[in-house]
């Protein structure tokens, strides 16, 4: 399953000029020189560029339909490319002097613990990275004045706790100062960071790269992007979003039952998904209990003949039922009030779409005359503590082993990332350049429309 990537391929938005995407963009900055044998060396001889990996001095193609990379009307070799992920027979280096931080920011997301878990067994067991260390509760477990401790992970501290869900370092939002972000870099002597997070973490963590190289010091820092809503451009899925759907679905599949055991049933659930609206539009995909989904990238009408709210009350007297499903960042426009407030990374408080939606369903039943039974059901935060799934888990072993070739190659200020099933390294500034959004005009929401049956729009 690849969601959509609007635009992608060819442009990026940058502020509001179209932005084509080309060789600059996608340039990877390292510390220095690889001189070290890396100790997975001997295991690399015997592989070469096939259908399953790409080798170091290989590159993938950024394109990867015909009109795209037609368009640019280059040769093969001046085609814009990725540089491939993996592991490189040569690395930055020195394992045994090599000191690792780890730091998990924003909202949680299945599989953190399985990244942190990923990344000190393969930095431990294959590169002999003995010093290893998480900072607590995101960026501010680096500043002195909240106190927090750093936390030793060796092999046998991460082994199981990929059972629960969370973070074991504890996450946190809100901006740092990176003068202080580095200090601390600093005082422990850090070789590597590895940061975990979405696009406000990859945003601090520039800051701190620009930091690093003010003081002239040659750290590594590499993302693992992490988003609940899928909203990370250039790469397939983000991790943990399979398991975040297939919780989402046990909740419509509820509402689903509610709704037509009574009369006039509406079931309506209320998922995450602030500026993008990926999780509903999938979980409503693998089970066919929604009748209408609401996503931010698709502005919908209330009122009126053609409105939302008819069409509902049209369906509930035809079928007796309905399921709706909302992404808390669709329909805002109809939030009236205040303005909205933010927290503490800046991030927009979102008016209450879910809430919204249950009075004005009721009060639009009621006026009609049609008998209801409104029933609310809000798994957000539900969906995105859980445990990862197998598949999820598997995932963010990959792609820490991903991260950790890249770091130990001394690769820095970029994400490890798997697009169309190659992983690759992306630039931090070209993965928070634009949100990942559901195309109104794609195959996804084409998907969505067929499954609902509602109508392409209303107006
Ligand atoms: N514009 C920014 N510049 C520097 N640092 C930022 C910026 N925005 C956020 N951060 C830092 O990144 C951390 C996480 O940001 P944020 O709360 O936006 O979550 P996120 O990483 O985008 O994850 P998600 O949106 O998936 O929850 C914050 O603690 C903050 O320190
Ligand atoms: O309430 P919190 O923890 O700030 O997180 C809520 C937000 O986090 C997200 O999951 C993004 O990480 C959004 O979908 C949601 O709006
Ligand atoms: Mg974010």
């Amino acid at each position: 399953m690849s969601p959509g990537e609007p635009g992608d391929g060819r442009a990026a938005a940058c502020g509001s000029v179209r932005h084509v995407i080309g060789h600059d963009d996608l340039a990877v900055r390292t510390l220095g020189p690889c001189r070290i044998d890396s100790p997975l060396a001997e295991r690399l001889e015997a592989r070469e560029t096939t259908q399953h990996s790409v080798m170091e001095d290989d590159r993938v193609l950024f394109d990867d339909t015909l009109s795209m990379a037609g368009a640019r009307d280059v040769p093969v070799q001046g085609l814009p490319s990725l540089e491939p992920g993996g592991p490189r027979k040569r690395i930055y280096f020195d394992p045994a002097k090599t000191r690792v931080g780890i730091v998990t920011c924003g909202g949680l997301c299945p599989g953190l613990n399985d990244v942190i878990r990923g990344l000190v067994l393969e930095l431990a067991r294959h590169y002999g990275v003995r010093r290893i260390v998480g900072f607590r509760n995101g960026y501010r477990g680096f500043i002195p004045h909240y106190g927090e401790d750093v936390v030793d992970l060796a092999p046998d501290v991460v082994q199981h706790i990929d059972d629960e869900g969370g973070t074991i370092l504890g996450t946190s939002r809100g901006k740092q100062d990176p003068e202080e972000i580095v200090d601390a870099l600093e005082r422990l002597n850090i070789n590597i960071l590895f940061v975990v997070g979405g696009d406000g973490t990859l945003r601090g963590a520039m800051d701190v790269v620009r930091v690093i190289g003010e003081r002239g010091l040659k750290v590594a820092v590499v993302g693992i992007p992490k988003t609940i809503d899928n909203d990370i451009p250039y790469i397939d899925q983000s991790f943990g979003f399979q398991t975040a759907m297939a919780e989402a679905t046990k909740s419509i599949h509820a509402a689903s039952v509610e709704a037509r055991s009574a009369p006039g049933g509406v079931g309506l659930v209320k998922l995450m998904g602030r500026h993008s609206g990926f999780i509903a539009c999938y979980s409503v995909l693998a089970k066919d209990d929604a009748d209408y989904v609401l996503i931010p990238e698709v502005p919908f009408t209330l009122h009126g003949e053609r409105g939302f709210l008819e069409h509902l009350r049209r369906r509930v007297q035809e079928r007796g039922h309905a399921v709706v499903v909302v992404a808390e960042g669709a329909g805002q426009e109809h939030i009236e009030g205040e303005e909205p407030g933010r927290d503490a990374s800046g991030n927009v408080r979102l008016g209450d779409v879910g809430r919204l939606l249950r009075r004005l369903i009721t009060e639009h039943l009621d006026a009609a005359g049609v008998e209801n039974n409104v029933r609310y059901f809000d798994p957000s935060y539900a969906i995105r503590s859980v445990p990862a799934n197998a598949y999820d888990s598997a995932y963010c072993l990959r792609l820490a082993h991903a991260a950790v070739h890249a770091a130990m190659a001394g690769r820095t200020e970029v994400i490890v990332a798997r697009r169309r099933r190659r992983f690759v390294h992306i630039p931090m500034a070209l993965a928070v350049s634009r949100r990942n959004h559901v195309d109104p005009l794609g195959d996804l929401w084409m998907s969505v429309l067929e499954a609902t049956g509602q109508p392409v729009r209303f107006e």
